[in-house]
Order: structure tokens, then sequence, then C-alpha cells
């Protein structure tokens, strides 16, 4: 369950977000839409854990933000959070396989241990014959689907996903969108995408228009 209650945030006086509640079950996936500058941006770092709100409270699976030191927040992140960005850097240095593993590397498994889940998410998203390649040998389509496999390789209770596809021609946007969605709803995760796409948001379960009154239906 991710819980936000009364959540404000102010930048220089301004409050970009006012007294905004939403509660999230597990298997909930919803989209949500909004102006540009109306605080989508905002919203996602501060359930990332990046940043810090002005008043009210975050609470996912019964973990209180507000509680969380700089390196619990971080641990937060790992172990329970998968992010999906259009500007998502997939490491030039690493092969796609190695890409997929790190969030388990980072939970302190092995490489060894790592390699099997994520040839298996990569399968998930089409791409099991591509475990070798260099990300420079992707297309923008794969590359975004190795940030998926990514975002979901240490089964996270959480995952955002900001402009997911922004980059993305029509059919590889259909295809990454699509792919995200089931994998949220087979893992019986909480998704949240944000978007510009009314198209893209069609995808998730449950459209929200972010204003400057809240969140609405
Ligand atoms: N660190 C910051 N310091 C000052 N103002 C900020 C900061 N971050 C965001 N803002 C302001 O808060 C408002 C909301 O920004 P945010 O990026 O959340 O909007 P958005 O809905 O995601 O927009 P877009 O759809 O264009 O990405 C904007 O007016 C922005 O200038």
């Amino acid at each position: 369950m991710l819980e936000i209650e009364n959540l404000s945030r102010h930048f220089n006086g301004r409050p970009v977000l006012d007294g905004l509640s939403l509660h999230l079950s597990p298997g909930e996936y919803v989209a949500i839409v909004g102006e540009s500058g109306v605080g989508k941006s905002t919203l996602l770092n501060l359930i990332a854990g990046l940043d810090r709100p002005d008043g009210g409270r975050l609470c996912l699976e019964g973990t209180d933000y507000s509680t969380l030191d700089e390196d619990a927040l971080t641990v937060l992140r790992r172990d329970r959070l998968g992010f999906v960005f259009q500007a998502f850097h997939v490491l030039p240095h690493l092969t796609v396989a190695q890409n997929v593993a790190l969030p388990l590397w980072l939970q302190g498994q092995d490489a060894r241990a790592a390699e099997a889940p994520a040839l298996r998410l990569l399968e998930a998203v089409g791409l099991g014959g591509r475990a070798a390649s260099w990300p420079r040998e992707l297309s923008g389509g794969e590359m975004q689907r190795v940030a998926i496999a990514r975002a979901l390789v240490h089964r996270p209770r959480l995952v955002l996903a900001d402009e997911p596809t922004g980059n993305l021609d029509p059919a590889n946007a259909r295809r990454v969108l699509e792919l995200l969605a089931g994998r949220i709803r087979e893992a019986g995760a909480i998704g949240i995408l944000v978007t510009h796409s009314l198209e893209a948001a069609a995808t998730a379960d449950r459209v929200l228009r972010l204003t400057s009154q809240g969140l609405q239906a």
C-alpha cells in the first residue's frame, strides 16, 4: 500500500503541491497526467524519496518516509522501488545483461546469482538474444526495454515511470507501455506512470489528472 496524505511542496513560497492525497493498493497501476509545470515530476520525486515534502505524509507498506534518514531512503529505493525514466541511463560500459542485473548487485547478490533473474527479465521483454550486447548496439526502443527489465528485476513493490516512451516511435512506445503494464500487473506491484500522452495513460488501469486543485479522476 502506498499512502500519500495531505502532501505539500512549495518552491520559493509558491505551492506546487498543496494537500494532495492518494492511496494505491498492490496491483494498482495508475497514470498521472496534467499540464506542464503542474507538479507531476515534483510528486514523483517525493514518492521516490529524492525530495522531501514541506508537509504531509508518505508511507510505503507501513514505512513512513519521515522516519527515514538519507541512507535509509537509499535502501528503500534500492530494495522496493523500480524506475523507468525517459532519460534513464543504461550504463554504456556494462552489457545488456549486466545492466539488468545491476539492481541485484546493489542488493549484494553476486554476479552468478544475479544472472538467471536478469536473463529471465530480458526474455520477458523480448531481448533474450541480446544479453551479451552492448547498449550502443541497441535501438531506442530496445534500450527502453532494457530499462524496464532493470526496473523490475529486483521485484520492486513500487514502479515509477516518467514519460518512459517520450523518444520512441508509436509502435515501440505501444510495445514498451504494454510490457510495463503487463509486468507491473503480473508482479502485483504498485505502478505510477507520469505522461503527457493520453494514449500512454490509457494503458494504465486508471487515469488521474493533476491540477492545482489536486488529483482528480
Ligand atoms: N527545485 C526546484 N526549485 C524551484 N522550483 C521548482 C523546482 N522543481 C520544480 N519547480 C517548479 O515547480 C513547478 C512544477 O514542476 P514539475 O517539474 O513538477 O512539473 P511537471 O508537471 O512535471 O511539468 P512537465 O510536464 O513540464 O515536466 C514548476 O513551476 C517548476 O518550475
